[in-house]
């Protein structure tokens, strides 16, 4: 029989899997808030019965996207802090870990957002990737701290995200010049940080982000751009300690190629991956709540808050 997921649970998974809900941060607040209310509309009678119906909830947001690393640390969290005997218990412990780790997300990219900022002097330019919560807590605390700042943003396709981006960035009154991706290389003389986010962020310092991020990361690494990835510690793959790889996202070649010019141009792949992996060497800093670091240690701070293993407790046991 199968478990009853909320109509609320299932109607998030959906919003994040069309990416009507998106963006690493995004999508963990998200979760969070879809296993609080798993948790708040169960009317199971048993405790074993509130699990199993948690861990059903938890397998449908895992199964939404697979790359963003935020997902499956969120519902680590919420089910490492899940306690009790009977129903009420479990059900107040699960409400109480999903606000309070809404709570440290905010916080936490305020904090990363007052580092990121320190990196980011009065008239500086910047250019931007796709679009990242992270990377704005940073610019809107250097603008905070009074700095003018200048942005290029790139459009990122397919799904045009540095629209977004744009739009923030206007609302701030920042100057915007809007460019195609591959006219990047073209203004990297101009900016004077290269501004990326991240998804996830492996053991060896490589940062999984939006397709486009590596060839942008070596252009700048060639003209001496600086490369910073803002990236809250939720974005740490755990898994990528013990020798797992990140799943990279393919998605709907729709995106890429409109159906109704499809047929015209014939018997062709269309492959769409959503995100590319930047080596640790093209990136100079990886800027998280906890402070920045250079992206070979970042190790130190995976174990450090994860420990050696990477349990995965919002799997039903077999
Ligand atoms: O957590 P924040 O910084 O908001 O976003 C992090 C990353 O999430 C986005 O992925 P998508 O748009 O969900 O595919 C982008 O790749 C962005 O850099």
């Amino acid at each position: 029989m199968d478990t009853e997921v909320a109509p609320a649970v299932a109607d998030i998974a959906a919003e994040i899997a069309a990416m009507d809900i998106r963006g690493a941060a995004t999508i963990a607040d998200a979760a969070a808030e879809a296993l609080a209310i798993q948790a708040k509309e169960s009317d199971a009678e048993t405790a074993a019965a509130f699990r199993t119906e948690m861990h059903a909830a938890a397998g449908v947001l895992y199964d939404t996207r697979p790359t963003a690393v935020s997902l499956p640390n969120t519902l680590r969290f919420v089910f490492q802090s899940m306690d009790g005997t009977t129903v009420e218990g479990l059900r107040q412990s699960a409400v109480d870990a999903a606000e309070r780790f809404q709570t440290q997300l905010d916080r936490a990219q305020d904090d990363l957002g007052e580092i990121g900022a320190n990196r980011l002097r009065d008239g500086d330019t910047v250019m931007t990737h796709c679009h990242s919560t992270d990377v704005l807590a940073c610019v809107e605390a250097a603008l905070d701290q009074g700095k003018d700042l200048s942005a290029v943003v790139k459009e990122t396709r397919p799904r045009n995200q540095g629209h977004i981006t744009a739009e923030q960035l206007r609302e701030w009154d920042v100057p915007v010049t809007l460019i195609v991706d591959s006219a990047a290389r073209r203004y990297l003389d101009d900016v004077d940080h290269v501004l990326v986010g991240a998804d996830s962020i492996a053991a060896d310092g490589s940062v999984i982000n939006k397709i486009g991020t590596s060839g942008l990361a070596v252009s700048a690494r060639e003209r001496g751009v600086p490369i910073m990835t803002a990236a809250q510690t939720i974005k740490l793959h755990p898994g990528t300690m013990t020798g797992h790889t990140v799943e990279i996202e393919m998605r709907d070649e729709a995106e890429v190629v409109d159906p109704g010019d499809r047929d015209e141009i014939g018997d062709i792949t269309v492959e769409n991956p959503a995100f590319d992996v930047t080596p640790p060497r093209h990136v100079d800093a990886i800027v998280t709540e906890r402070g920045q670091f250079p992206p070979e240690s970042i190790v130190t701070l995976m174990r450090e808050l994860f420990g050696e293993t990477s349990e995965r407790p919002w799997e039903a046991p077999v």
